[in-house]
């Protein structure tokens, strides 16, 4: 799945220790070009080669927040149509390059209160193959059955 989730997801369907993945196609630089004009940051790490290798980055990296907005799409498609994710947060622990594919593996840590007002914990890593590059959890209102 790397777009579009439709299915709607009710408070009461989840489960404590539910996972889920979710993988994105590999990053572009167009992606990176796009972020900063979104979001006034341009770093030139995120776009000059000669620069980032004189930084010592060995190459272009992407944004921390573009990454961010990744783990955000993974915690969203998972919700689906309804859901209000109400808390976000995480660390970036490695570097994310044009051409990296970013998979995301998430499981459910929490579910408190009723359907009616309740929220689920999710906790998520994403990996670059076998390297974590984020790690991110969740807070989620789903709406009710
Ligand atoms: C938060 C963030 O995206 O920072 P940077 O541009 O340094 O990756």
């Amino acid at each position: 799945m790397t777009s579009g989730q439709t299915e709607r997801r009710s408070f009461e369907a989840v489960n404590v220790g539910d996972r889920f993945e979710f993988s994105k196609p590999p990053v572009t630089t167009m992606q990176l070009a796009m972020y900063a004009g979104a979001s006034g940051d341009f770093n030139r790490i995120h776009y000059d080669h000669h620069f980032s290798i004189e930084a010592g980055l060995g190459g272009v990296i992407a944004h921390g927040m573009l990454t961010m907005g990744m783990l955000a799409q993974a915690v969203t498609e998972w919700a689906g149509p309804g859901a209000l994710v109400r808390d976000i947060r995480s660390r970036f622990l490695s570097p994310v390059r044009p051409g990296d594919v970013v998979v995301f593996k998430g499981n459910i840590t929490e579910k408190n209160g009723s359907p009616v007002n309740g929220d689920c914990r999710l906790e998520l890593d994403g990996y670059v193959v076998d390297r974590l590059v984020i790690r991110g959890a969740a807070t989620v209102r789903l709406p009710a059955a």
